[in-house]
């Protein structure tokens, strides 16, 4: 018996919910642009790891540094706390997401092989138990605790962190009709770099502002109003100072803007950005642009998306 499982792309902050907002997107053309993971029984051995898939070359060579050996370690303690078996495996990872992307790659692994384990154990832990345990390894990653990449790739949708009364995050409704385009320029911009940046206390204007944002976003989300949503999507906490990590940002969310795109942002902590519209042809000539324009070299891309409702899923028993 074997597992695989797929867990998408997400988008930290969506820009005005810092650490607190996140959304899942996949690609419109069907793309996989996420990581998978396969589980089958091993052997002798309680754990055997291989690597796969276009990115890679870009993990580190130590299989201990590996998030899927740690998504290991860490399931196994959890399972013992239980008093649960856990049984020996051979987990493939295959890396289709670029590292330090701003697409939330570590997430994805970590939601991929955590969600398949559990999967190959017939669900023993629950979903906030894994959750909680998803986001314990992003902090290790990154540096801080911030559910924002982990939840949506995992529950799929717009996803806003409550972290209150025992419950992570809830979906928040979003709008089918926007089309999420994604630009990944090439370069890597490690997470806990882009963070340690930011500053420790922000003015009292910033922080009315960004709550403003953040209440009017939601407040649009729930009462169908997707102009106001789209028009709230603004950042004061991150981009004023990682914009300069990303070479081009600038030129780029003035030619969405003067496209028609309705907001355009940095993804989690860049380098990708993404623009949003609810016209498929502004969706296409944005995507033109930027792959023209923002794309630096031959590693990055430029994809059309849809918010991927579902989160992590199980595509079949082989990869
Ligand atoms: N399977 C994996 N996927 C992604 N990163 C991994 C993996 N295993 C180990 N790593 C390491 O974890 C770190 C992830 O970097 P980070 O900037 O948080 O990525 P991202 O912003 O894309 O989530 C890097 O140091 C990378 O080498
Ligand atoms: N809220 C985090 C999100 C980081 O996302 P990533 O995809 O860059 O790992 C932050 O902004 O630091």
């Amino acid at each position: 018996m074997s597992v695989v499982v797929y867990a998408p792309a997400s988008i930290g902050n969506v820009s005005v919910g810092f650490d607190v907002l996140g959304a899942a997107v996949s690609p419109i053309d069907g793309t996989l642009l996420g990581d998978r993971v396969k589980v089958e029984g091993g052997g002798d051995v309680p754990f055997t790891l291989n690597c796969v898939g276009s990115f890679v070359d870009k993990l580190p060579k130590d299989q201990e540094e590996n998030i899927v050996y740690q998504s290991f370690v860490v399931f196994s303690r959890e399972m013992e706390k239980l008093g649960q078996p856990v049984r020996n495996v051979t987990m493939t990872l295959e890396k289709n997401m670029p590292i330090g992307s701003g697409l939330g790659s570590s997430a994805c692994s970590i939601v991929a092989a955590l969600d398949a384990l559990n999967k190959f154990h017939d669900e023993a832990l629950d979903e906030t138990t894994l959750l909680a345990l998803m986001g314990e390894m992003e902090a290790a990653i990154s540096g801080s605790l911030h559910y924002d990449n982990v939840a949506p790739c995992y529950l799929g949708g717009l996803q806003l962190m409550v972290e209150q009364m025992g419950i992570i995050s809830q979906e928040v409704p979003c709008f089918d009709e926007w089309y999420w385009v994604m630009a990944y320029p090439g370069i890597k911009v490690p997470t806990a770099e882009a963070r340690a940046i930011l500053p420790a206390q922000y003015r009292r204007q910033d922080v009315i502002n960004h709550g403003r944002h953040l209440a009017g976003f939601i407040h649009g989300c729930y009462s169908g109003q997707p102009q106001l949503a789209a028009s709230m999507i603004k950042d004061v906490v991150a981009e004023p100072y990682r914009e300069k990590l990303l070479p081009g940002f600038a030129e780029a969310r003035h030619y969405a803007e003067d496209a028609g795109a309705l907001a355009t942002g940095i993804s989690g902590s860049g380098p990708t950005l993404f623009s949003i519209t609810d016209d498929k042809a502004v969706a296409e000539r944005v995507a033109k642009w930027l792959e023209e324009n923002y794309v630096q070299n031959e590693e990055g891309f430029v994809h059309i998306c849809r918010l991927d409702v579902k989160g992590s899923t199980v595509t079949g028993s082989e990869l």
